[in-house]
């Protein structure tokens, strides 16, 4: 079976890098964008990293990643290199399947300088967001570890690790996980999308909803309104007759419920100026499409991952089943013109 190796690989790079112990409010950096960082994003990548050249050694690497080590490399940056050193020791020896000597600091620089692919349209190429929802992770929030594998500029496999995404479904007021126990989600092109419990549950089949009335509909957008346009979706949703609130979480979480039908729409409308990135959508695009969704930019073209890990979209992104759709995009036409004329 195409792919089957690698999948089994990312689903085993993404859950190890889950079960990383830190302690949350400590560690949060500044990267030169402004945004945060903290050592578990960097141990992330690393864990991530070693276990694919683990279980794929004859396989040539090519890896796109958020994370890089400049700073790290830097005299500032050697005490934080050094606790990412150790967590990431810590959680190689917790784990207990790689019988390995503890990683140096040089070692743990390199496998995060992996990560520094270009991608683009030739070859397989991972891409990686090591803790996506940065904020939601600080938060003690919604984050997600993404992994996905392009392959001639498409992506082929995906898995999404969540670890406080309970792995029953969500209401608006439940977002959390009551017993400590993610949610695993994983696809591959054509073989459908599946869930599982982080703790390694039999795998299920998942689906998104298929609700037609759009008075039936919920809508998830980012918690951070920095990140989308909030505005533009409830303006978005009350043209469309949406009459739940939003549901706000962060990172691809949002990708995952809603491949198995916790909500019907994914609204995000970055504001002007910003770029979004592959590794922020790969995963999440494979996921929610295997699980008969559709992934969209705000023109109704299908998303394309072959440009490098830039993700050039028009307006923004949306995301829901087949049938609302079409109703969908003819109200995201009306908001963004009305948004325009009043410009
Ligand atoms: N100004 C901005 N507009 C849109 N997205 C942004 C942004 N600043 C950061 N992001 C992206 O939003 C991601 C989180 O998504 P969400 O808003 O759905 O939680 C971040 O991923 P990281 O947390 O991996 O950096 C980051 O890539
Ligand atoms: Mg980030
Ligand atoms: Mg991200
Ligand atoms: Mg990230």
């Amino acid at each position: 079976m195409p792919y089957e190796k690698e999948l089994a690989a990312a689903k085993k790079a993404a859950t190890l890098a889950s079960l990383q112990r830190v302690l949350l409010q400590s560690d949060v950096h500044s990267k030169s964008d402004k945004s945060p960082v903290t050592v578990a994003d960097y141990g992330s990548q690393v864990l991530v990293s070693f276990v694919l050249e683990r279980e794929l050694p004859s396989v040539p690497f090519s890896i796109v990643a958020e994370e890089d080590s400049g700073d790290l490399r830097k005299e500032s940056g050697q005490d934080t290199l050094k606790r990412i050193t150790d967590l990431v020791n810590d959680t190689l020896a917790n784990d207990g399947s790689y019988s390995v000597s503890p990683l140096t600091t040089e070692d743990v620089l390199r496998a995060i300088d992996n990560g520094k692919s270009d991608g683009g349209s030739v070859g397989r190429h991972w891409v990686l967001d090591p803790i996506d929802g940065t904020k939601g992770f600080v938060r003690g929030d919604q984050y997600a570890i993404a992994l996905a594998l392009l392959d001639e500029g498409k992506v082929v496999l995906g898995v999404l690790a969540c670890p406080n995404l309970p792995p029953t479904s969500i209401g608006s007021n439940q977002l959390h996980s009551s017993n400590g126990v993610g949610s695993l989600f994983f696809a591959k092109v054509g073989h459908g999308a599946y869930t599982q419990a982080l703790d390694g549950s039999t795998e299920t089949r998942v689906h998104v909803t298929d609700i037609e009335n759009p008075e039936e509909a919920s809508f998830f957008e980012s918690y951070e309104a920095a990140h989308s346009s909030h505005d533009l979706s409830s303006s978005i949703a009350e043209k469309l007759g949406v009459k739940a609130p939003p549901v706000r979480i962060d990172s691809q979480a949002k990708y995952g419920a809603l491949s198995r039908g916790d909500g019907a729409i994914y609204l995000r409308f970055p504001h002007r100026g910003y770029r979004e990135k592959i590794w922020d959508h790969a995963a999440g695009c494979i996921v929610v499409s295997e699980a008969g969704g559709i992934v969209m930019d705000a023109a109704g073209n299908p998303l394309d991952f072959s440009k490098g890990k830039f993700l050039d979209v028009v307006a923004g992104i949306i995301v829901t089943n087949q049938k609302l759709m079409p109703s969908l995009l003819k109200a995201v036409k009306e908001a963004l013109n009305e948004k325009a004329s009043s410009l």
